[in-house]
């Protein structure tokens, strides 16, 4: 018999190799834009001095500041950049998919210019809060769990830097966010941002943080307001669009509600005073950019 010898490429193996060298070439290209994204961070660390506030230690890549966390958090530029991924995107890579590896690169480049940790409400299912944390904060990140919203509200006041995640429960065991506002922590961010059924990680939450530096002008404003027990505002609400978020009834209502930023806190108190809820005085207590329901979109891709 004669030797045998290799077999010459086919056509096939031969489309493979080139795909592989393809993907090869692309993944090159990719980590070399993350490594010159990530010389941009630095850059940006300086000028918006977001470096360490005056310790012993230069802060830079490799050791995270100790400045406040709101000062490296931009979360309306953050929700800009999503809005423009969801834009341009197309093609069979699923936009949660996108928007996951997006996350993970922000959340690590916002950590090396502050260094924190996030408190999760231990009271909502574990599984869903932890997903939940996981997908916008990345795997980087310290996770600590607190009792309840109160523990949550607490550990983010005492903090300068430290961020908390509570879930959206529509009637509250307690009124949590009365201690939200002014010098004390914020609602910074609502989960999910991208709305798509049977996405991953959609559990409704709420992330809190120290004031931030530069908030913006948010697509959304989210006030505390109490009224009195055993009035529902809630259709007249609806009406102008506003959501209520949480409420919680004892001797009177406690809520907290969600409303497009072109209604004035003048008509808020107009409709719930015209709805007989005989409303208290209302208080801004963070913002936070709209949600994009990717079910709404008319690009098929999605
Ligand atoms: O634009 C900024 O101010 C940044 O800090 C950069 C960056 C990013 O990685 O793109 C990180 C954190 C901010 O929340 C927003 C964006």
């Amino acid at each position: 018999m004669p030797p045998s010898s290799p077999a010459a490429p086919t056509s096939d193996t031969d489309r493979l190799a080139e795909l592989r060298s393809r993907i090869d070439q692309i993944d090159e290209q990719m980590h070399g834009l993350l490594i010159e994204r990530s010389n941009i961070i630095d850059a940006l660390v300086e000028a918006k001095g977001t470096q360490n506030s005056g310790g012993t230690q230069s802060a830079g890549p490799d050791s995270p500041s100790d400045a406040p966390t709101g000062a490296a958090f931009r979360p309306l530029r953050e929700a800009d950049m999503m809005r423009r991924l969801v834009e341009r995107h197309e093609g069979s890579l699923p936009m949660v998919t996108v928007e996951h590896i997006w996350r993970e690169i922000i959340s690590t480049f916002t950590r090396l210019q502050a260094d924190y940790v996030v408190h999760l409400d231990g009271s909502a299912d574990a599984i869903d809060m932890r997903d939940a944390a996981r997908f916008y904060f990345g795997f980087a990140l310290d996770l600590v769990t607190e009792e309840d919203p109160d523990a949550v509200v607490a550990a983010v006041a005492a903090s300068t830097t430290d961020l908390g995640v509570i879930a959206l429960t529509r009637a509250a065991e307690t009124p949590w966010w009365r201690a939200l506002g002014g010098s004390g922590p914020h609602i910074l961010a609502r989960l999910p941002f991208l709305l798509e059924t049977g996405r991953p990680a959609d559990m409704p939450a709420l992330v809190l943080s120290p004031p931030v530096s530069e908030p913006g002008d948010p697509d959304i404003s989210v006030y505390c307001v109490t009224w009195m027990a055993g009035k529902r505002p809630d259709n007249a609400l609806a009406q102008a669009g506003i959501e209520i978020l949480a409420r919680h009834t004892s001797e009177g209502t406690d809520a907290l509600i969600a409303v497009p930023g072109d209604v004035t806190i003048d008509a808020i108190a107009a409709i719930l005073q015209d709805a007989g809820a005989e409303p208290g005085p209302l208080r801004e207590v963070g913002g936070y950019a709209a949600a994009i329901d990717l079910d709404d979109s008319d690009d098929d891709d999605f």
